[in-house]
């Protein structure tokens, strides 16, 4: 079979690699030293668009023409850039074994891939309820959404049941994007999460209250405190009924669960260090092995403003620990030294007209400030987290860029709030005086 050697390898074709792959072009790369491996059959995308506009009706994703790929707002790295730059992109290449101390990767279809440095970059994979044994899970038209397959074929199942009964289960915020784009596909939607309230391990109560009014004025029949046990589907195999554990069936034409994921390490195992169920890092996404970097939602890697070890599942992560990655193999190529990792966490989210943005750590005392009324024309509104008499972290609705760079400012800075009262009363204007 074909043996293959490149310099340079970065296995996985999502973020964290279109984002590292530029970072080498930046810092300079030689045609024919960089190679992308992925089971994906199109270059590296922006992952987060597929529970948004790519499921939009009139999807401006999908249009003909148009190559999803990474690079939102700014250079956008279509499969062109790469072949320009001479950089390979070996695309529909699953690797199905790794041996790090010989410097090799395998392919499913059996070609060698060696490299000298290694980048690790193969995110994350869904939990599956076929997983955990439930009944019916695997009749046709029940989804999952990591990769754009798994997008297009729920594209497909839209436009087949129009007007149709759709099913989200799972509250998090995958479930909350999937929601809104089923709704916004005039899909009959309900949503089913087995906790007191939706995206749980963020929001406080106060946040998705506003959240949960505001699906329900858009239609959506949110479903709390119990699970999907089991589907029934119809005599072509296709979901007919979701079974809830309180007794309730709920119709449906589509389902769509979005109940979290796990990252993919398992080729690895045993290889390198791990941690927090990720591969564990340095400051500069090394492992254990010093030919090997590891970035995106594999990493587990010190956290220096927490002073703690983190994994983190967001895009934002991805994009900036590839590019950290790289810095640091280029930097220690040409001799410069390379600053370590002081990342402050950021994650976002959008569905109909809403927009959050969330930095920092979410522990702690909470206070809510602004506008959160669902029936508001133009809501707006945040909270903060307090620990140890310190603001560490920063949520905000509907705010301007400004706005948004204020807060990031708070939950960065950590400033007192003494006054929690105040600091309610002054919500916005509190972080736009730091
Ligand atoms: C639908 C969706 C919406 C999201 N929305 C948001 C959002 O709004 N905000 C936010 O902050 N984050 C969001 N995220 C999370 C964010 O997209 C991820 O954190 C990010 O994509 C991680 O980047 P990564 O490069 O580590 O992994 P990924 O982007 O998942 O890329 C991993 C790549 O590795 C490939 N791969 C894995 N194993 C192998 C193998 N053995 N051989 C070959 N290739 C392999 C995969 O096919 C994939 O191409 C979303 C995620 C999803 C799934």
């Amino acid at each position: 079979m074909a043996e293959k050697s490149f310099k340079y390898v970065i296995l996985g074709g999502g973020v964290a690699a279109g984002y590292a792959a530029r970072e080498f072009a930046k810092q300079g790369v030689q045609p024919g030293e960089l190679a992308i491996i992925s089971k994906e059959a199109v270059a590296p995308y922006e992952r987060p668009a597929l529970s948004k506009a790519y499921l939009f009706p009139e999807g401006a994703a999908r249009l003909p023409g148009f190559h999803v790929c990474v690079g939102s707002g700014g250079e956008r790295l279509l499969p062109e850039w790469y072949k320009a730059k001479g950089i390979e992109l070996i695309l529909s290449t699953e690797i199905v074994k790794a041996d790090l101390p010989a410097n090799t990767l395998v392919s499913a279809a059996g070609e060698t891939f060696k490299y000298q440095i290694l980048i690790i970059a193969t995110g994350s994979t869904v939990i599956k309820l076929t997983d955990f044994g439930v009944q019916g899970a695997d009749a046709k038209n029940i989804f999952y959404l990591r990769e754009i397959d798994d997008a297009d074929k729920l594209v497909e199942a839209i436009k087949a049941k129009k007007n149709g009964k759709a099913v989200i289960v799972g509250g998090g915020y995958i479930g909350l994007e999937l929601g809104a784009a089923l709704k916004i596909n005039n899909l009959d939607v309900s949503m089913v999460y087995p906790e007191p309230w939706c995206m749980p391990r963020l929001f406080t109560s106060g946040i998705a209250a506003f959240y949960e009014g505001y699906y329900a004025n858009k239609g959506i029949k949110i479903i709390k405190g119990t699970v999907a046990v089991g589907f029934t589907s119809d005599s072509n195999g296709e979901v007919k009924e979701v079974q809830l554990k309180d007794g309730r069936v709920l119709e449906a034409d589509i389902v769509v669960v979005g109940v979290g994921g796990r990252p993919l390490t398992a080729l690895f195992k045993g290889q390198v260090e791990e941690e927090t169920g990720g591969i564990k890092t340095d400051a500069f996404f090394k492992t254990s092995v010093p030919t090997v970097y590891a970035v995106g939602d594999v990493a587990t890697f010190p956290l220096k403003l927490y002073n703690e070890l983190r994994r983190v599942e967001h895009v934002d992560h991805a994009r900036k620990s590839a590019e950290q990655a790289v810095k640091a193999i280029k930097g220690l190529e040409k001799g410069q030294s390379v600053y370590e990792y002081d990342y402050l966490p950021y994650f976002y989210s959008r569905s109909f007209d809403l927009a959050w943005q969330f930095y920092g750590d979410n522990v702690g005392d909470t206070v809510l400030f602004g506008d959160n009324n669902p029936q508001s024309p133009k809501p707006k509104f945040g909270s903060y987290w307090i620990k140890d008499g310190k603001v560490v972290g920063a949520f905000l609705e509907g705010g301007s860029a400004e706005e948004n760079q204020a807060i990031a400012k708070v939950a960065k800075l950590q400033p007192k709030a003494e006054n929690l009262d105040a600091l309610a009363k002054e919500g916005l204007a509190f972080a736009c005086k730091i």
